[in-house]
């Protein structure tokens, strides 16, 4: 089980800052959306110049042009790029082909999706690795619920897990043998950002 830094809504010095506290105990670094929108693909660049030896997800959340926007992630240093489920599956071939020219990885951000038929069709155009998520704005009405799994239950997909994750919700979490935990605030926004990775991190290994 690997542990993803999501890095959201923060600055260019602060997503380093954070980087560089907490980077023993994580596997991968995400970049997150509003990061990218910000700086754009220099920042995906730089942190892949930097920390060399990590994973990088660039949060891209592509739905169309599929193509161009793998590249643009691939080519910056990402190892795994961001599509949403929702999208044609004709994007989703499109990026799957880039992913494998480039010797990458697609995440498909199942957000807002909740539907076993489409996660079928995902599994038949290629889909190797979905993320549940629970969005940022969904999350002031409700908290991550293990219920999400069942989506996926029983399909041969690698799965990630997202949206507002925390020491809390670990243990159920990890109960349900996810791929890959997604946190972003509950490290990000924590006074002890190292601490709290620290234990994560002890907690899925
Ligand atoms: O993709 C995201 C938002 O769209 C976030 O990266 C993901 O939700 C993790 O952040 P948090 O733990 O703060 O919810």
């Amino acid at each position: 089980m690997k542990l993803q830094l999501a890095l959201d809504r923060l600055s260019w010095d602060r997503c380093f800052q954070l980087i560089e506290e907490v980077s023993e105990s994580i596997d991968i670094i995400e970049v997150g959306t509003g990061v990218i929108k910000e700086y754009g693909m220099a920042i995906v660049r730089e942190i892949h110049n930097r920390y060399p030896n990590h994973e990088i997800l660039a949060d891209m959340k592509t739905c169309d042009a599929g193509k161009h926007e793998a590249k643009q992630a691939f080519s910056a240093g990402a190892d795994i790029t961001t599509v949403m489920a929702f999208s044609a599956d004709l994007t989703i071939k499109d990026t799957l082909e880039v992913a494998e020219e480039s010797g990458g990885e697609i995440m498909i951000d199942l957000l807002e999706v909740d539907s076993r038929n489409r996660m079928e069709e995902l599994s038949k155009v290629g889909v190797q690795l979905v993320s549940l998520h629970l969005g940022k704005d969904r999350q002031q009405q409700e908290g991550f619920q293990t219920d999400l799994f069942s989506l996926v239950k029983g399909l041969d997909l690698k799965i990630a897990v997202a949206g507002g994750v925390n020491l809390e919700s670990l243990p159920r979490i990890i109960q349900e043998k996810p791929d890959i935990v997604i946190v972003g605030s509950a490290i990000t926004g924590a006074d002890n950002p190292k601490e709290v990775a620290r234990q994560m991190k002890n907690m899925i290994s």
